[in-house]
């Protein structure tokens, strides 16, 4: 079958999540990495994108919009998405905590100079008093080696990605939280998601205000 292909600027941004859930599940894809915005022009014309808007990824004969239909079609396809209805709930809580810290990560890079401290405390303070300790409480609870049903999931894969992207911000953020520090360790070491880690792979770096000029460029922001 063909290789899904990923329609994105060159950057995190949204897609960075079907990046990290793609490697995990140990498929290769291709990824189309537009620079300017007549390329995105380009794109829209097509008619691939349902709402003008990236990400979308082609795969299985579908043009996929909508990031959290992107990852849960994923999620479901590889065996990454819970046994059954309650499991997929408990990771749904799970990955859409999340993607609320997330979420504030990813609009951080574009947030005004002056206001880029503040910021960045709320963003901290968020992680280390309401989202960190969810996470941490789970794996104390049922000292098992995953946050569902003891198999690799969703949940995982999304958990490991914000602790990465908060240890970017603030280097010992998880010196409070040891069951943290020993999911990361285990789970940066599975194959998928260890060769991911690898300079060379399809993971992109953290968000510099190049690529903030870039993507006001191609989204005219
Ligand atoms: N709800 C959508 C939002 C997608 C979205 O806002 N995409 C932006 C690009 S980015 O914010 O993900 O970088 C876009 O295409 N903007 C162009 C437009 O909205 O006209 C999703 O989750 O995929």
């Amino acid at each position: 079958a063909a290789k899904p292909k990923l329609y994105y600027f060159d950057g995190r941004g949204r897609m960075e999540s079907v990046r990290w859930l793609l490697a995990a599940a140990g498929v290769e894809y291709e990824e189309v990495l537009f620079q300017t915005a007549e390329d995105f022009k380009n794109l829209i014309k097509s008619g691939k994108l349902m709402y003008d808007q990236v990400p979308m990824v082609e795969m299985d004969g579908m043009s996929i919009v909508q990031t959290r239909a992107i990852l849960k079609y994923i999620a479901t396809k590889y065996n990454l998405y819970g046994k059954d209805l309650k499991e997929r709930a408990i990771i749904d809580m799970y990955v859409e905590g999340m993607r609320d810290l997330n979420d504030m990560i990813m609009f951080f890079p574009f947030s005004l100079p002056e206001e880029k401290q503040k910021i960045l405390n709320y963003i901290l303070e968020r992680a280390t008093q309401r989202f960190f300790p969810v996470y941490e409480k789970a794996l104390k609870d049922h000292g098992k080696n995953y946050l569902v049903g003891n198999q690799l999931s969703w949940a995982d894969v999304q958990l490991l990605e914000v602790i990465l992207m908060v240890e970017e911000l603030k280097s010992d953020i998880l010196s409070a939280f040891p069951k943290l520090q020993e999911f990361k360790a285990r789970v940066s070491k599975l194959p998928n998601i260890q060769k991911f880690l690898q300079p060379g792979s399809p993971r992109k770096p953290q968000e510099d205000e190049t690529t903030v000029e870039v993507v006001k460029k191609i989204f005219k922001l």
